[in-house]
């Protein structure tokens, strides 16, 4: 078990939500607009402090982990990603320790290594969603949290994506996503949990 949520309690936003995500699974998280799929995620990594219940990661209550751990092990990928003034390279690398493999992040987020030294706030916003991906990636995650990950591509593009998640899952990752997109739950995901 890689991730586990039980009973969570945001206001009047989340009451009583649970999710359970594995090793090697790509699990869709469906519900209405406005049920608070994103607002689940955000509290998984502690972007949105919790009223009740519990997060686990591998057994271990994330409220006890550094912020700044917890978001290593567990990338965020928002549905508008805010970049940060500098080049893809730049947006990849920021707060890292350790060197990453940038052309291999690039490359699983769809795109290519060109990408590195164009200036990313001038990005579209197909594109920044894509580099926000790989800036996840760069941190090698257990567990990647994609919310809406399709909005702002093309269909070509999306399914180049898509592809990409199903390898990242297959290499071991824990993956939770969201979507409206039928497409992407039933093409994406193992399975579909809904909120
Ligand atoms: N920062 C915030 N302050 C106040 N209310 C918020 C905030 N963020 C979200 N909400 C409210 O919480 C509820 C759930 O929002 P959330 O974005 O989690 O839903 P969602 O299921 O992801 O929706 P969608 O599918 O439309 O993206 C909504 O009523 C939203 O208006």
């Amino acid at each position: 078990m890689a991730l586990e949520c039980a009973e969570l309690v945001v206001g009047d936003v989340l009451r009583g939500a649970a999710l359970r995500v594995q090793r090697g699974e790509v699990v869709a998280l469906t519900a209405p607009s406005g049920a608070g799929k994103s607002t689940l995620l955000r509290a998984v990594v502690r972007l949105v402090p919790l009223d009740g219940g519990v997060v686990r990661l591998d057994g271990t209550d994330v409220a006890t982990l550094d912020p700044r751990v917890l978001r290593r092990r567990v990338g965020f990928v928002a549905q508008r990603p805010v970049m940060l003034p500098g080049t893809v390279a730049d947006n990849l690398t920021y707060a890292l320790d350790e060197p990453a493999d940038l052309a291999a992040a690039l490359d699983a987020a769809g795109l290519d290594a060109s990408f590195a030294d164009r200036d990313a706030t001038r990005l579209s916003g197909g594109e920044q969603a894509r580099v926000a991906i790989a800036r996840a990636l760069t941190r090698k995650p257990e567990v990647l949290l994609l919310d809406e990950p399709t909005s702002g591509l093309d269909a070509p593009l999306a399914e180049a994506i898509g592809r990409h998640v199903r390898e990242l899952a297959a290499a071991g990752l824990a993956i939770c996503l969201t979507s409206h997109d039928r497409a992407v739950v039933t093409g994406w995901a193992d399975r579909e949990q809904r909120l």
